[in-house]
């Protein structure tokens, strides 16, 4: 499997400004250059795959193919086991067109009704292609419990309404680098670094 060396320049193949911000931490500490699909204009695709792998290869895709770059894409979700896993990979678009998440959380809320299971989970698939259309995804996943009434000012997405495992806050209650050290994202991350990039 081809490896990104030090130094190289990618695509961060994502328009969601709470990723890109915690992503440009996770980041600091590589040599890796990076550049946002937003700053190059790059088109949103379309994400009609059902699973997390199959949407971060679509992005990536894309954004590698329209930038000549290898480009890194995120499909996420949160997944609650009282709705069978959902929203997940509907997980942006259970906020409406503008992709409002404080009604993606009621949405939730409202449909986990009055049952006692509050079991969650964040689950990150992380897909780096390249302009020729080689790719390699990784996933990592962070399980805890709903909390409602939402809490916490930090964060973006249903961090407000999740508590992970072994925690008494809710993501948003942490500060990034809190949230980065355990979150399906994190680790994601770490696999990432671990098996497509030169060390
Ligand atoms: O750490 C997280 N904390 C809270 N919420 C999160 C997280 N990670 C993903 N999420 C939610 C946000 C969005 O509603 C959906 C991802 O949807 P997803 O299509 O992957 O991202 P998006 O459309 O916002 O941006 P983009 O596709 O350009 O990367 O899951
Ligand atoms: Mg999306």
């Amino acid at each position: 499997m081809r490896r990104l060396s030090r130094g190289s320049k990618i695509v961060l193949a994502s328009h969601n400004a709470g990723k890109l911000r915690e992503f440009s931490t996770l980041l600091a500490e590589s040599d890796i250059t990076v550049v946002s699909a937003g700053e190059l204009n790059l088109p949103e695709p379309e994400e009609t795959a059902d699973t997390f792998v199959g949407n971060s290869e679509i992005k990536a895709l894309a954004a590698a193919r329209a930038s000549g770059l290898p480009a890194l894409a995120d499909d996420s979700g949160f997944c609650v086991s009282a709705l069978d896993g959902q929203p997940g990979v509907y997980s942006a678009r259970w906020g409406g067109p503008t992709k409002d998440m404080t009604v993606a959380m009621e949405r939730v809320h409202r449909k986990m009704g009055e049952t006692t299971d509050h079991g969650a989970s964040f689950v990150a698939a992380l897909c780096l292609a390249w302009p020729d259309g080689e790719t390699h995804s990784v996933v990592g996943e962070c399980h805890g419990q709903t909390v409602w009434p939402p809490r916490g000012e930090h964060g973006h997405g249903y961090d407000p309404m999740f508590r992970p495992e072994g925690e008494t806050r809710t993501f948003a209650e942490m500060d990034e680098s809190e949230k980065n050290a355990i979150s399906h994202r994190g680790r994601a991350f770490a696999l990432f670094l671990k098996e497509c990039v030169e060390n």
